[in-house]
């Protein structure tokens, strides 16, 4: 192979790296097993290839508005260290580049759900991207510290998405489900502000840290922890899961609220910035094995819902 042959597919690798990297694949992951898990524990039962493509446009929903957020916050991304080496940011993809492409992303996964699953799943799917890049993005996220609060609920819609790809319509149960992401969303976030608050105070966004100090941002904390922690095994009341998942939820609450009340207590500087990390890294783990244990517990729904049975 010759030199400039070599050049031109490592330049292709990096530019594909660069459109991934605009997808928020982290976040996605954690976006798409919830979905999936959404999918899962709904009674009724998917054929396996529909099931893939459901939960293929909610992660490529969920990438469109990220790249789309990554197009809007371009002048702030490159104020903050953490998000300064992004694509946009870094002149390696052009604005307008990144803003079509989260756009036709995000047209293009709303319709497959619609033509593919139903219009309910795609109706919630372009309403999750929506709140996402308008109401969080757009309209919150420079304007006030609830902006995590209320913006957030487009992270909380992915299990709805999969519950309603299923049955085709909402529920208490699926309901549930978008209340325990709800409620997780602000101590997952605001341990990470505490800690990263002086990136967001240089940037001018009006986090809770930097707006009502870390004493307030750690007593928030506490409190989403302590609804948690019964809204978590709630599912097992409704019979979405079973006594396991149940248990095992209580136990991973009191666990939050550990770590919250650990938060709580640290003196200022070095230790906050400890203990906000470890419960921001726990915040990820509890819900992945929340929506794990949910899987599992519900075996016979796996095997339904799949259309195996
Ligand atoms: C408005 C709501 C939310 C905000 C502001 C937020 C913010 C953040 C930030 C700033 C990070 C660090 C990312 C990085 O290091 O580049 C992060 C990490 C993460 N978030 Fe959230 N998040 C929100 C909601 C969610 C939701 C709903 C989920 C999934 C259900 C989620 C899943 C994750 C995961 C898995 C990571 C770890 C990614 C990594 O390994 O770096 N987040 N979040
Ligand atoms: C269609 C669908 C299912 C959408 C779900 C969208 C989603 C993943 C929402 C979660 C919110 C999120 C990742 C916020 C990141 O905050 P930020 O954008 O302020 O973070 P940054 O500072 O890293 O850019």
């Amino acid at each position: 192979m010759s030199d400039t042959t070599l050049d031109r597919a490592t330049e292709t690798q990096e530019q594909l790296r660069d459109f991934v990297a605009l997808l928020k694949p982290r976040v996605m992951s954690l976006v798409v097993f919830s979905g999936l898990a959404g999918l899962l524990v709904a009674p009724g039962s998917l054929h396996p290839f529909l099931a893939a493509v459901a939960v293929l446009c909610i992660a490529v929903a969920a990438g469109g508005a990220g790249a789309i957020n990554m197009w809007y916050d371009r002048d702030i991304d490159a104020v903050m260290s953490r998000t300064r080496a992004r694509p946009i940011v870094q002149g390696r993809v052009a604005p307008e580049e990144a803003l079509a492409f989260g756009v036709v992303l995000s047209l293009f996964s709303v319709m497959v759900m619609g033509l593919a699953l139903n219009w309910v799943a795609a109706g919630l799917l372009a309403l999750a991207n929506l709140f996402y890049v308008f109401v969080y993005t757009v309209w919150l996220k420079r304007r006030t510290p609830q902006n995590i609060v209320i913006g957030g609920a487009a992270g909380a819609f992915p299990p709805m998405i999969g519950w309603a790809a299923v049955t085709g319509s909402v529920s208490i149960e699926s309901l549930l489900l978008f209340a325990l992401i709800f409620f997780w969303t602000p101590p997952h976030f605001w341990a990470l502000a505490l800690y990263r608050s002086g990136d967001y105070a240089r940037a001018g966004v009006p986090m809770l840290p930097v707006v009502a100090g870390e004493g307030a941002t750690k007593r928030q904390i506490l409190l989403y922890s302590l609804v948690l922690l019964p809204l978590a095994p709630a599912p097992a009341l409704l019979g979405t899961a079973g006594i396991v998942y149940g248990a095992t939820a209580l136990v991973l609450g009191l666990l939050f609220l550990a770590g919250a009340l650990a938060v709580l207590r640290a003196p200022s500087g070095a230790d906050t910035d400890r203990a906000a990390k470890r419960l921001f890294a726990f915040s990820i783990l509890y819900l992945f094995l929340l929506f794990a244990l949910l899987i599992v517990d519900r075996g016979e729904g796996l095997i339904g819902g799949l259309g195996l049975a």
